[in-house]
């Protein structure tokens, strides 16, 4: 591993930047449980984060019945049980293997107005501690792809277009077939949302992420790559492949 600057980790392999990440986001838990009853925190659902959410699951040393977990997006229009709603991703991954304080998972699935009020009052309910996220190929935070995102967003939750970008990572990942494929709207936390908790845990790896990492760690800070905006948390940490960064 190599550290380039105190909050930047660059690993060989994506499963260790992962593990890496688990193994830090562990430790600030377990920090925060010692000082607080509650921890909320929120969940990115890809595949950059497999090994980290699979570090997490077999924890032993968090107390996962005093988390609160939410997730940062979903898909409107995909049938109900689809494999590639992030709620099943998430259920599959973490929240099925072990016992959380509560969760709230977004759902498209019923009245989308209703969903955002429901959202925004878990949200507001209490601070958000820690963020667990990815990078899109376009830069895009959850789904603030470039096109949508505002980093003065004063809602919590929006119904957003996905941009063509955002839409064929998905079918490059795996997650779908074809671009047709791909719904062409969500439901996303916003980017103020994201960043008003206290540290983020930001894994990003494979070589179609190198132009989004360098603007993310160089890039002048503009919605036009969304992720420009995580170097302005104070606690913002980042654990690269080294596929995805080059220097
Ligand atoms: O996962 C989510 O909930 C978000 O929609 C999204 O912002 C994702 O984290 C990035 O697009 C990275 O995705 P990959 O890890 O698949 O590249």
């Amino acid at each position: 591993m190599s550290v380039l600057y105190d909050n930047i980790h660059v690993f060989l392999t994506a499963k260790e930047a992962g593990q890496a990440a688990g193994r830090a986001v562990e430790e600030h838990l377990v920090l925060l449980q010692k000082q607080q009853k509650e921890v909320r925190m929120i969940f990115a659902a890809a595949p950059s984060q497999d090994y980290l959410l699979d570090y997490l699951s077999q924890s032993t040393k968090i107390v996962w019945e005093n988390v609160v977990a939410f997730n940062m997006d979903e898909y409107i229009g995909l049938p109900v049980g689809s494999p590639q709603l992030f709620a099943s991703y998430l259920e599959d991954r973490l929240f099925s293997k072990v016992t959380l304080g509560a969760k709230y998972t977004i759902s498209a699935e019923g009245d989308i107005n209703e969903e955002i009020q429901r959202v925004t009052a878990a949200i507001t309910a209490a601070p958000i501690d820690l963020v667990c996220l990815g990078i899109g190929e376009n830069g895009h935070l959850a789904f603030n792809d470039p096109p949508v995102a505002d980093f003065d967003d004063d809602q919590v939750i929006k119904e957003v277009e996905l941009d063509l970008v955002c839409r064929q990572q998905q079918v490059n990942d795996g997650c779908f077939a074809t671009l047709d494929d791909v719904p062409a709207t969500a439901l996303t936390l916003t980017i103020p949302t994201l960043l008003q908790a206290d540290a983020l845990f930001c894994v990003v790896v494979g070589k179609h992420k190198r132009e989004a990492v360098a603007q993310a760690v160089h890039g002048a800070i503009s919605t036009d790559w969304p992720a420009t905006i995580l170097r302005t948390h104070a606690n913002c940490n980042y654990f690269f492949d080294k596929d995805s960064y080059t220097e």
